[in-house]
């Protein structure tokens, strides 16, 4: 399975139009196994014609046999070939734009000097006063260090900067919420730490995202303890509670209950750990990690110290073995690791009505295609497949919430609330195997959880903002 199902590419080519006829080309395309799903007429001479036409291929290998295709048509030249989706990156995705034009001098001394003055010596007289007089209400921060990138791992700040300018694209549109992506060229804990610190007085709220384990645990606990808004690592809580809100509406399609299901999960880094935690809180009993040596369990001494304490947490019956030994009679798989490491002989050794969530990134533990016929309940993280778990459920809506109450953290409370509220939004009526979880689409879903977590925030006193409605 590719990281590019629904790929399309766009190919300009010039053909000589005594030479070869447009349906040749056509029909090179479909040989090739192409799908010709748009044509444009660039220009048109007596003896030339040049066109762009796109094609929906199957990935990017794929797309080097179509284009090879058509080099090898006698008259056909290709002159470009471009790929949608790196055309919708061009320039990067987002902007900054101002809520006031600036059209006469006037205007120019008020949001500029001399006026703003007035304003910033209000603020530097009453610092909360930053709340109601600068974007910090509105904005988070959405920081990375580029080391734990989807599932495609280390790679660096640069690379990262096309995911954080998507989360905040997704804040934005979900929850209108203002997030600007900041990636930075270290990986020094104590660096990071002092970085989001020094530049927490422009922000209401700080995403962590996509900072590789144990790292990401430390940077987290700091900035918690030193900063006096929300700070929130993505991976591990966003993902924790939509993985719950799933699973509580998996488990009602299969009848089982929460404290009977054995789980075994996937990828004990950053995600995984809060997947777990927070299963064990929702009153899973029986839950084995799996990382690349095999099984986590007591009886080694872990070079990674969160390796040990989850040792401690979980694994009642200190089970050793590969995922393959351990996945015998689990009721419930959990991936956040890396592609292809379930096998559809694993999902065959599950118990009854196997609930499957791989939800590694970009490509699934497993093709969803190839386990469809043994499970009964599948996820994944990807929008084209039914029952995507991604975190994107949550962030939004929660940091959305946490602004408007002016929340100073986000609590294990809230993260609950979020996650009962992200499973409220499908009603019994519409649960079935391919409909778990809300769509990112469904506009319901960042209002639930901003409501749910605004209540929890009030009645675990974290609410900064005085608001009757919730008292
Ligand atoms: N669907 C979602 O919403 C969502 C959210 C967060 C993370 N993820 C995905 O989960 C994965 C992990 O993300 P993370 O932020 O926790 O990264 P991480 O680097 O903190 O942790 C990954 C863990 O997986 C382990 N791992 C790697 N290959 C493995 C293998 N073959 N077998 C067993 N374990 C293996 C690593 O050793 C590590 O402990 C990524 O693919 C990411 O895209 C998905
Ligand atoms: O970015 C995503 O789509 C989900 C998640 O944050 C991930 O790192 O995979
Ligand atoms: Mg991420």
């Amino acid at each position: 399975m590719s990281s590019g199902a629904n790929m399309h590419i766009t190919i300009r080519l010039q053909f000589a139009k005594n030479v070869v006829a447009f349906s040749d080309i056509a029909t090179a395309v479909g040989q090739a196994g192409g799908d010709i799903v748009g044509i444009d007429v660039i220009s048109s001479s007596k003896t030339h014609t040049v066109r762009d036409i796109t094609v929906s291929v199957l990935d990017s290998k794929h797309a080097d046999v179509v284009v090879d295709t058509l080099r090898k048509t006698t008259g056909v030249k290709v002159i470009h070939v471009s790929d949608r989706t790196f055309l919708m990156h061009i320039g990067g995705k987002i902007e900054v734009k101002s809520k006031i034009p600036i059209k006469t001098r006037d205007d120019l001394a008020r949001v500029y000097t001399p006026g703003v003055a007035r304003i910033c010596t209000a603020i530097a007289e009453d610092p909360t006063k930053a709340y109601s007089l600068t974007i910090k209400r509105n904005t988070v921060a959405v920081i990375s260090d580029g080391t734990a990138v989807l599932g495609l791992g280390d790679i660096g700040p640069y690379a990262a900067m096309p995911v954080m300018e998507g989360k905040a694209m997704l804040f934005k549109q979900l929850a209108g919420v203002d997030a600007f992506p900041i990636c930075l060229d270290t990986k020094d804990t104590e660096e990071i730490v002092q970085i989001v610190k020094a530049i927490a007085p422009a922000f209401g709220g700080i995403n962590l995202e996509d900072i590789a384990a144990p790292r990401c645990f430390e940077i987290e606990e700091r900035l918690k303890q030193e900063l006096d808004i929300p700070v929130f690592h993505d991976d591990q809580h966003g993902t924790a509670v939509v993985l719950l809100a799933g699973l509580l509406n998996a488990l009602k399609i299969v009848d089982k209950k929460i404290e009977d299901i054995k789980v075994v999960l996937t990828g004990i880094g950053a995600a995984g750990i809060a997947c777990t935690k927070i299963l064990l809180a929702a009153g899973v009993k029986n839950i084995i990690g799996v990382d690349r040596q095999g099984a986590i369990h007591r009886g080694v001494q872990y070079d990674n110290p969160y390796w040990n304490e989850y040792a401690q947490l979980t694994n009642p019956e200190n089970m050793t073995g590969s995922l393959s030994d351990v996945i015998v009679g689990a009721d419930v798989f959990i991936g956040v690791s890396a592609p292809g490491i379930l096998t559809v002989e694993d999902v065959k050794k599950m118990a009854k009505d196997p609930i499957v969530f791989a939800m590694a990134n970009p490509v699934p533990e497993i093709d969803p295609e190839l386990a469809e016929p043994y499970v009964r309940v599948m996820a994944t993280g990807r929008s084209d497949y039914p029952n995507q778990i991604n975190n994107v459920l949550c962030f939004p809506g929660i940091f959305r919430g946490a602004l408007d109450c002016r929340a100073i953290e986000i609590n294990e409370e809230m993260k609950l609330a979020a996650a009962e509220a992200i499973a409220s939004v499908v009603t019994d009526e519409e649960l079935s195997e391919t409909y778990i979880i809300p769509s990112v689409f469904n506009n319901k879903v960042a209002e639930r959880v901003r409501e749910a977590v605004m209540k929890a925030a009030y009645k675990t006193g974290v609410a900064r903002k005085d608001d009757m409605m919730f008292r």
